[in-house]
């Protein structure tokens, strides 16, 4: 584990709800037997206030999206998904929650915008939420390459993209994103073409530790380049015991968390940590984002 030996004391929002909850447990576990107290339904109350608010605040007073965002966004929540799956026309069954969304999709366009970044890979697009994002944060020759195992989705992003008049900064690449990445490789390799200055990944989580050796050990990230990795705080799993009663209860009593993803981000961010050739920070936006850069 990192960090200092001495824990300086977080004052956050989500410290303020913990306390909440702490003082109403206390309330409740005084009076067992009576009814429950008022004050500590009241205290659960707003803890769970300030949990549910956060999300949506952040978005709100964060940096708006594209305009051609919205039509992209809807589409997205309105598609049947399941009806796409049993057709056939994605290899996992899908829903609206896969998109990052206009608050962490702009997170990561403001990055690449600090970063001046004219090269981006994103790994694992779905309808291309964040990859519209990027694209319009993009400066004139500027380039983002999106991996998506369905050609559905690249055909599903199309026409917004070509609204927000930034098609010319997108390729989607279809298949596995292992062969995408071994097939850009070969480009980098071979100095057809340039490493990437941030790469966004965000595909099958059980994939994750494939994609960042491809991309480490391969030389795909620029010397000055950032890497993001979704989901790696992955509905609060990696953080509670391995094995203990609170996980157990967590992966059974979430719905949709896989207990696969939950087992494979915690490796991940045990090897990112560990890894001596990168510096890496993971940001709490959303289900948590690490910041990897070249230690
Ligand atoms: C969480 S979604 C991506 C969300 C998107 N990055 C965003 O910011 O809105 C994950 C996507 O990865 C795709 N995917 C999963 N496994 C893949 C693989 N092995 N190769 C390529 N794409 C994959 C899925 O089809 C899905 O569309």
């Amino acid at each position: 584990m990192s960090s200092s030996a001495t824990a300086i004391p977080a004052e956050t929002p989500l410290l303020s709800a913990s306390r909440l909850i702490s003082q109403a447990l206390s309330l409740l576990r005084d009076s067992p037997d009576s009814a429950p107290s008022q004050d500590a339904i009241s205290q659960l109350q707003l803890s769970l206030d300030v949990l549910t608010k956060l999300d949506p605040y952040i978005e709100s007073h964060s940096a708006a999206p594209p305009a051609a965002f919205e039509g992209l966004a809807q589409a997205t929540v309105s598609e049947d998904w399941a009806a796409r799956h049993r057709e056939g026309k994605t290899a996992f069954p899908l829903g609206a929650q896969f998109s990052a969304g206009a608050y962490e999709g702009m997170f990561v366009a403001q990055v690449a915008k600090s970063i001046r970044a004219k090269r981006v890979l994103e790994v694992g697009m779905f309808t291309g939420t964040t990859t519209l994002c990027i694209a319009d944060q993009l400066p004139a020759g500027g380039k983002v390459i999106a991996l998506e195992i369905d050609a559905y989705l690249k055909d599903f992003l199309k026409p917004h993209a070509e609204k927000a008049g930034v098609s010319e900064k997108i390729e989607v690449m279809t298949g596995k994103a292992k062969d995408s990445i071994e097939t850009i490789l070969k480009e980098v390799q071979s100095g057809k073409a340039e490493p990437f200055d941030l790469i966004f990944i965000d595909a099958d989580k059980e994939g994750y530790q494939g994609y960042f050796d491809q991309i480490i050990n391969g030389g795909l990230l620029a010397k000055s380049g950032t890497l993001l990795c979704d989901n790696t705080l992955y509905k609060g799993s990696p953080f509670l015991e391995e094995g203990s009663p609170q996980i157990e209860k967590l992966l059974a009593k979430v719905p949709g968390i896989s207990v696969n993803n939950a087992v494979a981000l915690r490796k991940f961010n045990d090897n990112v940590l560990q890894d001596k050739r990168v510096l890496s920070t993971i940001l709490p936006i959303r289900d948590g984002v690490t910041w990897i850069n070249w230690a």
